[in-house]
């Protein structure tokens, strides 16, 4: 019979411990085209946390209507603020995951560093799988979503859950549940307002647009609204902002339900219409630009605006790949790694680990590595 420790891994002797971050963002459609999005789309609608219909009365919605009508509108958008490198969320994303390793790695820190989309690719099982193809041994996982919602962080979750339970050896595993009152991520935030500040002036109004959910996850006990409400507060102290001067809205609305109210863009148009000059736009919920900041804030919300009377509108970047959000994105892991060894292992140990997972274990009934 095999002695058990024949399946003890290399890494039990403390040498080659390996830590990893998963940056886990949303998504994107891989081209700006209607099977493109019919995919995604398709994946991201069937999630039970983001569409929170019985399946039997939502699938024939989904793939008799919404399947078939919505991927041409949409890549009709994405079309619209596709980047010569592609999608400009998962340009974002991966650039973020490159800084934050090389941030981490400047404070001493030998972590791994990948990123993951929910939807789309590179998946979220693909890129566990290739932590520990690595040698990856404890993974934090760090959804690129300040406010907890059960619509995106937890379904991150799902999937990490739903990696672990087809895994047979799984690395140890934290959650990062939100940070949306983070001094970091506030500084990051106020910062790009300010820089807009200094060089275009100060708005009669500013407008905090989050992603909406629908109203009634406030009440079934999700935290979203809280958070969001919590940022905003947050961010205008820190701007000295008196309440008049600000509004926290909430965007992107799908489907007839009710929503969290305000909605942005019927708020902007009753600014415009009730004679505010300049608006300023923020979208301190969305981590990196994408189609609903680049499209519906910066297209259809701008045009709207204008047309309801305002006379300028602008739109203050997200924090993509800001010195201040990388720094804040690392103090984050920092404070989650607390506890966990980052200091870089020993180089042959670390091969016996990655060799240890190359041959998936013992494969003839014999450890592959020396002990
Ligand atoms: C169907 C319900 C949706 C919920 C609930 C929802 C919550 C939610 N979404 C984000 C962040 C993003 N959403 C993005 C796109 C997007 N969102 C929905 C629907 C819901 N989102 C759809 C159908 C789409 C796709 C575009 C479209 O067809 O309209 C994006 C942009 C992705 C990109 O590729 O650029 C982000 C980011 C949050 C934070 C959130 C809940 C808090
Ligand atoms: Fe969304
Ligand atoms: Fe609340």
């Amino acid at each position: 019979m095999r002695s058990p420790f024949h399946s003890e891994p290399p890494y039990e002797h403390g040498q080659a411990a390996r830590t990893a971050v998963l940056l886990c963002n949303l998504g994107t459609p891989d081209e700006p085209t209607a099977p493109a999005l019919r995919r995604y789309l398709g994946q991201f609608l069937a999630d039970h946390r983001v569409v929170e219909i019985p399946r039997l009365i939502w699938w024939p919605i989904l793939h008799g209507i919404i399947l078939r009508v919505r991927p041409a509108k949409s890549a009709a958008k994405y079309a619209s603020i596709w980047g010569p490198d592609g999608s400009p969320l998962a340009q974002w994303t991966r650039k973020q995951g490159l800084l934050l390793q090389g941030w981490l790695g400047e404070a001493g820190h030998a972590v791994w560093v990948r990123h993951a989309m929910r939807y789309g690719n590179p998946s979220i099982a693909s890129q566990l799988d290739a932590l520990k193809a690595e040698g990856a041994t404890r993974i934090l996982i760090l959804p690129l979503y300040p406010q907890y919602s059960g619509t995106t962080t937890a379904s991150v979750f799902d999937a990490v859950y739903a990696w672990a339970s087809r895994t047979r050896n799984v690395p140890e595993l934290r959650f990062v549940n939100h940070y949306h009152d983070h001094p970091g991520y506030i500084e990051a935030l106020a910062r790009s307002v300010e820089e807009h500040w200094k060089a275009h002036g100060q708005p009669d109004q500013l407008v905090m647009s989050f992603h909406g959910v629908p109203e009634r996850t406030l009440h079934l006990g999700d935290p979203y609204h809280c958070e969001s409400h919590k940022t905003a507060r947050l961010l205008a102290e820190r701007l000295g902002l008196r309440p008049d001067r600000y509004r926290l809205t909430f965007q992107s609305r799908f489907g007839k339900a009710k929503w969290l109210e305000p909605y942005t863009e019927p708020t902007l148009i009753e600014m415009g219409r009730k004679g505010v000059r300049r608006v300023d736009v923020v979208c301190p919920g969305f981590t990196s630009d994408c189609l609903e900041t680049l499209e519906e804030i910066n297209q259809e919300a701008r045009e709207a605006f204008l047309h309801a009377g305002g006379q300028e509108f602008h739109y203050i970047p997200c924090l993509n790949d800001r010195p201040d959000w990388i720094t804040a994105l690392s103090a984050v892991t920092q404070q989650h790694l607390s506890g966990w060894p980052t200091a870089a292992p020993d180089k042959a140990a670390l091969e016996a680990a990655r060799e240890h997972a190359r041959q998936g274990g013992a494969p003839a009934g014999r450890c592959p590595v020396a002990h």
